[in-house]
This record gives C-alpha cells, sequence and structure tokens, in this order.
C-alpha cells in the first residue's frame, strides 16, 4: 500500500511512522458527511476507520454514513473540540488496538467545532507516535456561506487550518460569485489548495494522503493551547456554541403526517434555524424519507427502510425555543397513533 509507506535507500518498504489521518472539517451542513461516504465508496482496497463526531443528542450521522466491508464506523458524540476531550484519544487508541490492521483513520467533527483543538490532539503525547496527521480538509457551502454572519473564531479557524479546501455546492451559484468566493478564501488561507465540487465529488489522490499537514506551524499554538489548559479546564473558548447554537433532537416510534410536517416547515419554522436533518417515517409512505435543511433550503428524499420504522430530526440554529419546538414536532405526529 502505497500511502502509508516510507521508501528507504535499502529498497525495504518500512511503514511510516503511524497510521494516516485526515480531519474533515466544515460550517453546519457544508457536506463533510457527503464527503466521508465518497471517500468509504472509493478508497478501494485500503480499511479506512470513520469517527464521527456530532452536535445532538442523537446521531443522525449514524443513519447517514454507508457502512461496506473493510470500513468502520466509530460513532463518538461527545464533544471534541476541547483538547483536553479524552474521548477522541480513546477512540483513537480503539482504532490502533483493533486486530484487523487499518490502513486509514477520516475524521468528521460537527460543523461547530474548531478543527485546531482536534489537530493538536494528534500531537500530544499520547497520540503522536502512532497517528500522523496527513491534512485537514475543510468543505465549504457555496450556496450558505456565510462567515461574516457568524462571526466565529471556530467558523474562521475552519477555513485558516485548512490544508485543502473544497468549495462545495458549485451546483447552486454561478461562476462569478464562486471566482469571488474563491479570492476571498484565498486571502484567508494563503497556500492552500483549493478544489470545487459538486456533491463533495473530489478526487480523492488530491485530499488523502497528501502530506499537507505541516506541524511545525501548530507547536506555538500548541503551547498556548497547553499553557491554556493548565489554567481554566473545559473552556469552550472558540465554540460556536458560546454564540447561541444549540440543537433539539426530536425521536418518534410513530409515523409523522406528511400534511402537519409541511405546515410545520412552511409556516412553523423559525428563520435562525440553519441546519435540520432526520430520518421520517411518514404515515402515507412505505419509504425511509432522508430530510436535510440548510440554511433556506430543504430536501426530502426516498429511502428503503432496513431496519425499524421510526423518525428521527435534529434542528440545529441560534437562540431556538426548543419548548415550542419540540411541542410543534409532537403536533406533526399521525393523530391516530397518538
Ligand atoms: N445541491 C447540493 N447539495 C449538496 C451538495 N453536497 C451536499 N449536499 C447536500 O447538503 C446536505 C448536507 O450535506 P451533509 O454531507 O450532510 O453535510 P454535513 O457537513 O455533514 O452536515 P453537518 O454534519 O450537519 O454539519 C445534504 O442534503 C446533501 O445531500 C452539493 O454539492 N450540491
Amino acid at each position: 500500500m502505497q500511502s502509508a509507506v516510507n521508501y528507504n535507500p535499502n529498497n525495504i518498504y518500512v511503514p511510516k511512522k503511524g497510521l494516516p489521518v485526515t480531519i474533515i472539517t466544515g460550517f453546519l451542513g457544508s457536506g463533510k458527511t457527503t464527503l466521508l461516504n465518497h471517500i468509504i465508496k472509493n478508497q478501494h482496497g485500503l480499511k479506512t476507520a470513520v469517527l464521527v463526531n456530532e452536535f445532538g443528542e442523537i446521531g443522525i450521522d449514524n443513519e447517514l454514513i454507508i457502512s461496506s466491508d473493510g470500513n468502520m464506523v466509530e460513532l463518538n458524540n461527545g464533544c471534541i473540540c476541547c483538547t483536553i476531550n479524552n474521548d477522541l484519544i480513546d477512540a483513537v487508541y480503539k482504532v490502533l488496538e483493533r486486530q484487523e490492521k487499518i490502513d486509514y483513520l477520516v475524521i468528521e467533527t460537527t460543523g461547530l467545532a474548531d478543527p485546531l483543538p482536534v489537530a493538536l490532539t494528534f500531537m500530544g503525547a499520547e497520540l503522536r507516535d502512532f497517528t500522523r496527521l496527513d491534512s485537514i480538509v475543510t468543505v465549504v457551502d457555496t450556496a450558505n456561506y456565510c462567515l461574516d454572519l457568524f462571526d466565529s473564531q471556530a467558523a474562521h479557524n475552519q477555513i485558516a487550518y485548512g490544508d485543502v479546501i473544497v468549495l462545495n455546492k458549485v451546483d447552486l451559484v454561478d461562476k462569478v460569485y464562486l471566482d469571488s468566493l474563491e479570492a476571498r478564501i484565498r486571502e484567508m488561507k494563503e497556500g492552500a489548495r483549493i478544489l470545487r465540487s459538486n456533491n463533495s465529488q473530489v478526487p480523492l489522490p488530491l485530499i488523502l494522503s497528501v502530506g499537507l499537514f505541516k506541524s511545525d506551524q501548530y507547536f506555538d499554538q500548541r503551547e498556548a493551547n497547553n499553557h491554556h489548559d493548565h489554567h481554566d479546564h473545559h473552556d469552550h473558548h472558540d465554540h460556536l456554541e458560546n454564540d447561541g447554537f444549540t440543537s433539539i433532537s426530536f425521536e418518534s416510534d410513530k409515523p409523522l403526517s406528511v400534511r402537519e410536517f409541511q405546515y410545520f416547515l412552511d409556516n412553523l419554522l423559525p428563520e435562525n434555524i440553519f441546519r435540520a436533518k432526520g430520518i421520517i417515517w411518514f404515515d402515507e409512505s412505505p419509504k425511509r424519507h432522508i430530510f436535510h435543511l440548510c440554511g433556506k433550503r430543504f430536501t426530502l428524499d426516498d429511502d428503503e427502510w432496513k431496519g425499524e420504522r421510526k423518525s428521527q430530526l435534529v434542528l440545529i440554529g441560534q437562540n431556538l425555543d426548543h419548548n415550542n419546538l419540540k411541542k410543534q414536532l409532537e403536533n406533526c405526529i399521525c393523530k391516530s397513533f397518538c
């Protein structure tokens, strides 16, 4: 396997130091899970382990990530945005300890996480001898690029620390806008490899095993972070949660009514919900429906049920009225099942 080996002068292939790791970051709904699925489908001949961190109590990504032989999905619902979070270290150890050899590790952070502490975790004493951070890939939703709006260090860092920046959803924007966005991003992150994509379909050799992560640029940051940790445990300093982002999880083993749900979307959904995703069982349909909302746009796709039918929905936004929204979603449950 080419990617994880070094060529030495004695003509012997020796493993490079550690498991190669790529971090996928990017704002809510930008196309990270779509990219992860693209990787899982197309990393032929490699055993790729996947760690996913989600914002929200119920893990919808669990349902959305394809899982095929040789790939492993480890869900970690804790917060990996903090350096001191041991869940990430434990999850990586679990991957390293697997009997079956894993060739590559891909980590998807939440859309609200600052990727820097995640990257720094791989340079800490626990992991640096066993892993090798290959690249940070940032997915940008070009149709909903609103960094100015969020005015957040975490959203800024997602771009600033991206070794590869994927301008995704090019089908939804015109070329002139795309060119201006690319110029802006280039200013924020000089020298980044910038790719454009539809449905995160980027050539994998341009994002994986690229060796673009340069650890020496981060040593100062690590020092700063270590210093910070000693003084202030569990301060999610640049965390977007601080900007009022919260999530609401809704789950039911009963079907929803299409009409009620449509009414909820058309009339009740507040402007400050930025992202929603879910698996929905509608009384009127034998299909499993996958719901996504990113910014103002929503999609509802058909799929087949494999396990038990159920409805699961996560709403993410700023300053949400949790009780009211939960009540409104309860009202969408098909009346004959109540
Ligand atoms: N039109 C269009 N939709 C896309 C594209 N890429 C992804 N999507 C859709 O955007 C929605 C969100 O995609 P995800 O891959 O779930 O985004 P994410 O970044 O993982 O989302 P979070 O984990 O919630 O932050 C889904 O409905 C995707 O099908 C694209 O290039 N064009």
